[in-house]
């Protein structure tokens, strides 16, 4: 009895001595990410986490965000027809994009000014993909420098452009390309002029954040952002020679950087002095696909911007079919806009992309906890795709095909 109670006592003083770490552990950025088993959660962790002007922007839409709801909403009119009396023993994520293997079919899309959500920014992002296997695509609006992703990064990565006025400017971004390996050239086409996003004009979102009153108040109610905040500041896009201009809202500066004389012989002249691949990101229709490939893209990726720009357009998986129709084997072709479920990318594949790439799942991971985030978001659905593919029937996600999907 005495020795069952020294046991007893033995372990409590353990249990104690271990809980101040466990608490830390529990209750922070890392331990909260963790312990989320979603995309909906990481989305609301971070909501929590990040000043509310900084988690609008990561997740906002153009206008009445119409096409952003319906990008969630149009993949369930896609139904699915699992096959049954098939071993999945064995769930094969693997897949080729643009000739290597990369270990799931799922990608980091650009996003500008990541930096915001939490210091580490695109670092973040790419060391996380990495870490999954996959490939990274950093934005020319990124908030760390090319070089510095580069450096802090040995996986895959992509640069992503948006044509400036200045040319000048646009030759040195793919030089530093070049010179720091990325391996595929993204032309962005959807961002012709800023879209209105309307929760951004309500909270005054700028670059570089203009401190006000308001801004102050957030900064205090979320004092581990602003700590990072504070020690890392990441203002303004790193590679565009942004340091010290005048705040003005996202959409002023964009109006005044980018080139909207942008056309087809954009694409040939940016086709003819790119070395790698072209991947022309942003195409909604088929009659557009066609062309690209006729320019010579080598991969298209379907997508609306997350919704961000032509509010009304259609989901990009309701324009997926016709693209892939048109296109065939010609072009690879990648689908982002509305994925939050390992379901939703088995039907992306389904019907006719190679692989998808994700946007706010990131952001919502790297707001919530930085890298750890991040690497949440790949990790759960990483995990949910398994579990889909087995109960779809379909062990190689690289097999699915038109038969596994019905669209309503
Ligand atoms: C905060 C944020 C910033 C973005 N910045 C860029 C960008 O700089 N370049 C780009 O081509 N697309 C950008 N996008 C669009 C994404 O690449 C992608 O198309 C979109 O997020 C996909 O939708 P999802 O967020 O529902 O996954 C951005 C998206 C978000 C949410
Ligand atoms: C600077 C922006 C246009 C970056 C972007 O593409 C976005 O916020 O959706």
């Amino acid at each position: 009895m005495n020795a069952l109670l020294d046991l007893a006592a033995r372990q409590l003083r353990a249990d104690l001595a271990a809980a101040p770490a466990r608490t830390r552990e529990r209750f922070s950025p890392e331990g909260r990410a963790a312990r989320c088993r979603t995309i909906a959660e990481l989305r609301a962790l971070a909501k929590r986490s990040v000043p509310k002007p900084i988690f609008d922007y990561a997740d906002g839409a153009a206008w009445d965000e119409v096409t952003a709801r319906r990008n969630l909403a149009a993949f369930e009119d896609v139904t699915l027809h699992p096959k049954a009396l098939t071993d999945v023993s064995a769930v094969d994520l693997r897949t080729t994009i643009l000739g290597g293997e990369v270990a799931l079919p799922i990608i980091a899309a650009p996003t500008g000014l990541t930096g915001l959500q939490h210091p580490d920014g695109e670092v973040a992002i790419a060391r996380a993909a990495h870490r999954a296997g996959t490939i990274t695509t950093v934005s020319t609006m990124a908030s760390c420098t090319l070089e510095e992703v580069a450096e802090a990064s040995a996986g895959r990565r992509w640069f992503q452009l948006y044509v400036m006025s200045d040319r000048g400017l646009v030759d040195e971004l793919l030089a530093r390309a070049t010179d720091n390996g990325y391996e595929a050239l993204v032309l962005t086409v959807d961002v012709q002029v800023a879209g209105v996003r309307e929760r951004d004009v309500r909270n005054g979102f700028s670059v570089p954040p203009r401190i006000s009153l308001r801004t102050l108040a957030q900064g205090v109610a979320h004092p581990r952002w602003s700590a990072g905040f504070v020690a890392n500041p990441r203002m303004v896009p790193a590679n565009l020679g942004w340091e010290g201009s005048a705040s003005a809202t996202l959409a002023a500066s964009v109006n005044k950087a980018f080139d909207p004389t942008v056309t087809w012989d954009d694409l040939a002249d940016l086709r003819s002095r790119w070395k790698g691949p072209v991947i022309v990101k942003g195409v909604m229709r088929a009659d557009d696909a066609q062309r690209c490939v006729e320019h010579g893209a080598d991969a298209l990726v379907v997508s609306n911007h997350g919704g961000r720009q032509l509010d009304g357009a259609a989901a990009s998986i309701e324009a997926l079919p016709a693209i892939a129709d048109a296109v065939g084997d010609r072009a690879e072709l990648y689908l982002d806009s509305g994925i939050r479920r390992g379901t939703d990318i088995v039907k992306a594949l389904a019907l006719g992309a190679r692989a998808v790439m994700i946007g706010r799942a990131l952001m919502y991971g790297i707001g919530a906890a930085g890298e750890a985030g991040a690497r949440r978001a790949f990790g759960i659905l990483d995990a949910e795709l398994r579990v889909a593919l087995a109960l779809a029937g379909y062990p190689r996600a690289a097999d699915l095909g038109m038969d596994a999907v019905s669209v309503r």
